[in-house]
């Protein structure tokens, strides 16, 4: 690419968002840019003693039904896409001014369709047809033009001008160019889903189109020899790990974001103090507190601290001094994510350079509804609604003679929970608000079970007294009848199997309480 700086003498300025807009535009006049702008956006800077020119004076014709031709003309589209140098003699004849910028935000759409109650009428009238075509010719016409579309840039702009004697390099030109043509594919990609899926039976679009930008590049992906990055939802507001702010430690990894991912959702189920260890997407110490967050984190921790080992920690609370500390003396910690961090936690972290540590922000407890989770699999995508159903406690139907006790119930809830974020086969052991064992990802449920009792032998945990949840069914008694024999007392599961009444029948033999939930939580 040249290094060509092209002088910026006229901008038009067409917005919807006004954020800054008048700043801005004083700022462009101040350095004897002649500024030329739509209705509103006239109206307010005029109103503000900035030197404007309509764009209706400036082509001679008005803007016309109620706004959707306005500047659909040649003198601004000839004015935007004319060649400097080749097109000159007919940009003359015409009577054609070039135009150097245009600074463009589009209707709303996407905040339309958001609106409760909005009609197919609305939605239609909010897609923008002269912001986007303007944005393309200008976009198009980059290698004399400057497009601006999005108001995060107007300082930079200005940046640019005076670091050019009021004039745009070649590569400030180029990248505004391809941020415009990225925010009309997302623009279009908005109306097209909405409008395809008001037509499909099932709500989903005819064609996924979802948009998402790049947050980081990254050293490599799931393994060494694989290249990455990472791309978030610009969208999404819920404190998630795509909204965390990263205040230590070395750069995300892949697998990092991912387990972070695991963790930081399963300490959302939670409304007391908790704390989720995950190693490789599975929590393998979970724990809440009724009195700290530290007490949290030792009790998790102590459930599999041979695993916990290069984990991933997230808490649902602040990071305090004392478990930062804690955390820091006693293990190697990939990350530890929080809502929030307080500063003297923070100085402890920072003796540990390496140790990656993020703050996410406070959540509601509500994920936005419409959110969705995919697949990818060769050659496509599998699409489905985000899994936030979770049983409450009056759902629970208890099938077995023994109904489970409070302490019983409550533990078998916070089994379920945990369950819900362990890879398929799961099966959960826990006991006093904490895992005893944690069993993921096998081809079968008993082999999971085996497992759990595995890790519960290695931490010193008796599992004799604890409850167990299995994320789907037991197909077979063999599983209630493994847990009796090595103790567990009570056991939640979906329930649905054809063989539902034997493995009743199981329970009912070995004095354990069960309840059925009616909703499984597979995570394959
Ligand atoms: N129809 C047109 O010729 C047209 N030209 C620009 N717009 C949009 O009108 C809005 C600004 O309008 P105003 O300056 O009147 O507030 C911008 O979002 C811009 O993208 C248009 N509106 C919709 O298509």
């Amino acid at each position: 690419m040249t290094d060509q700086r092209l002088p910026v003498r006229r901008a038009l300025l067409s917005v919807s968002d006004k954020t800054d807009v008048v700043a801005f535009a004083r700022q462009l006049a101040d350095r004897n840019i002649e500024l030329l702008s739509t209705g509103g956006t006239y109206r307010l800077l005029s109103d503000n003693g900035i030197p404007v020119t309509e764009v209706s004076q400036h082509t001679g014709f008005p803007e016309i039904m109620d706004g959707r031709v306005k500047t659909l003309h040649p003198k601004i589209h000839g004015g935007i896409l004319g060649r400097r140098g080749q097109d000159d003699a007919v940009m003359a004849e015409h009577d054609i001014a070039p135009i150097d910028m245009v600074v463009v935000n589009l209707y709303p759409f996407r905040e339309t369709i958001l609106k409760e109650g909005c009609t197919l009428g609305e939605a239609v009238e909010n897609i923008d047809i002269g912001g986007p075509t303007m944005v393309r010719s200008c976009a198009k016409n980059h290698a004399w033009t400057s497009i601006v579309v999005s108001h995060h840039d107007y300082n930079d702009i200005i940046a640019e001008l005076d670091t050019c004697q009021g004039a745009v390099s070649d590569d400030f030109r180029y990248r505004l160019a391809v941020k415009a043509f990225e925010h009309t594919a997302g623009y279009d990609a908005a109306i097209a889903t909405y409008l395809s899926q008001q037509i499909e039976d099932d709500g989903f679009p005819a064609t996924w189109t979802t948009q998402y930008d790049k947050k980081q590049s990254m050293r490599y992906g799931e393994n060494p020899h694989q290249k990455a990055a990472f791309y978030i939802d610009p969208h999404a507001s819920e404190p998630s790990i795509s909204t965390a702010r990263q205040l230590q430690g070395k750069a995300l990894s892949f697998n990092n974001v991912a387990d972070t991912d695991a963790a930081l959702e399963c300490v959302k189920s939670f409304d007391v103090p908790a704390c989720v260890i995950v190693k490789h997407a599975n929590p393998c110490g979970v724990a809440t507190s009724q009195t700290s967050l530290l007490d949290a984190y030792e009790r998790a921790f102590a459930t599999d601290s041979e695993s916990a080992f290069g984990g991933i920690i997230a808490f649902n609370r602040s990071l305090d001094a004392d478990t930062a500390r804690a955390i820091v003396e006693r293990q190697f910690v990939e990350v530890i994510i929080a809502p929030s961090i307080s500063t003297e936690a923070q100085d402890i972290v920072a003796a540990k350079a390496n140790v990656r540590l993020l703050e996410c922000g406070e959540w509601s407890g509500t994920t936005l509804s419409g959110d969705v989770d995919f697949k990818r699999v060769k050659g496509g995508l599998l699409v489905q609604d985000l899994d936030q159903g979770m049983v409450e406690k009056e759902e629970l139907v208890v099938v077995t003679e023994r109904a489970p006790s409070d302490a019983e119930l409550a533990d078998l809830l916070f089994a379920w929970r945990v369950a819900k974020f362990v890879k398929s086969n799961a099966i959960v052991y826990a006991s006093d608000q904490r895992t005893v064992g944690v069993g993921a990802g096998q081809m079968s449920r008993v082999n999971s079970a085996r497992i759990a009792g595995i890790k519960a032998e290695h931490a010193g945990l008796e599992v004799k007294g604890s409850v167990m949840a299995s994320d789907a069914f037991f197909p077979f008694r063999d599983g209630i009848d493994n847990a009796a024999a090595a103790g567990i007392k009570a056991v939640i599961q979906p329930g649905g199997s054809m063989r539902d009444q034997e493995v009743i029948d199981a329970a009912n033999e070995a004095g354990i309480a069960m309840v059925f939930t009616g909703m499984r939580h597979f995570r394959h």
